[in-house]
């Protein structure tokens, strides 16, 4: 019995990586978009680089996997929902939403540039305590924007980050949630890190926790460990000036956190950038 069903899950997996193979260079989808490459792979979903044979324009195209059915298209029309109600210049724009052969669509604005992943991992990028201060802070102003129109973003990372011509775009409405929403058991299967309680709703803290995350991400791009030092928790690791360091503590939950949201961060951050310029 256990045999038989461990087989149809190998099937199963089988027939999920024929059917959700990348489509090739110069794909028409839909008698408009062509494809020019593959920006990446999630569990749900595949995004290319298109161009609009419409307006001549790059574009990202987000395709729902095949494989994994209706789930992956409620999951792609519940983020184009939610991108059409964002309107912020570090935001891309929804540009389009359809379905053609069973599979559904979302078509939005393409930001040329790295991810902070790549700048930090590929290139090898490494930010000074005040580099890392000022992209927070830039961050602040889409993440602001989504939290007044009623949402969280829920999943702040260096991935979902992208730099263009030094300024940070926030990329990936996939978590997004209502404020006071619980975490859908379908959203809960797309979350890989920090997951929190099921049973909390979402507040806009816990983006405000996830930028504590991301802040300790783009500290660590500089940090250069000593020959034959054993780990140590990131309060011993990083030389951080002593507001940064409470910050941290603050967003991370280690003390009381920013009861005033984001815009009490944003203040913050303003009141030392100046004092490091
Ligand atoms: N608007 C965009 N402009 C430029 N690149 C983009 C854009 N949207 C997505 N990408 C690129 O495509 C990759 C995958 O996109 P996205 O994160 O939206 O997909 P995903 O299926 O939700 O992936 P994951 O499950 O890994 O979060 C991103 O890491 C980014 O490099």
């Amino acid at each position: 019995m256990g045999g038989s069903v461990e087989l149809r899950r190998s099937w199963q997996r089988l027939l999920g990586l024929w059917t959700d193979r990348p489509r090739r260079e110069g794909t028409k989808i839909a008698g408009r978009y062509t494809i020019n490459g593959l920006l990446g792979m999630g569990s749900y979903g595949l995004t290319y680089l298109c161009t609009d044979e419409h307006s001549g324009k790059d574009v990202a195209l987000k395709e729902s996997k095949p494989s994994k059915g209706r789930l992956a298209a409620g999951l792609l029309d519940r983020e184009a929902d939610v991108m059409n109600r964002m309107d912020h210049p570090a935001i891309p724009e929804l540009l389009d939403v359809f379905t053609y052969r069973t599979r559904s669509y979302i078509v939005t604005e393409y930001i040329l540039g790295e991810t902070l992943e790549q700048c930090i991992f590929d290139q090898g990028r490494k930010y000074t305590e005040q580099e890392c201060l000022e992209l927070v802070r830039q961050l602040l102003a889409p993440i602001m924007h989504v939290h007044e129109q009623g949402f969280i973003h829920g999943d702040v990372r260096i991935p979902n980050v992208i730099l263009r011509n030094g300024k940070v775009h926030l990329i990936d409405f996939g978590l997004t949630r209502r404020m006071g929403e619980p975490l859908l058991p379908e959203l809960k299967r797309r979350m890989r890190e920090w997951p929190e309680p099921e049973d909390e709703l979402a507040a806009p803290d816990q983006d405000l926790q996830d930028l504590g995350h991301f802040l300790l991400f783009m500290l660590y791009s500089s940090y250069e460990p000593e020959k034959g030092r054993k780990p140590a928790s990131w309060q011993e690791e990083l030389k951080l000036t002593p507001e940064v360091h409470d910050m941290l503590e603050r967003l991370l939950g280690f003390r009381l956190g920013y009861a005033g949201g984001a815009l009490e961060l944003q203040a913050d951050i303003e009141r030392m950038l100046l004092r490091l310029r």
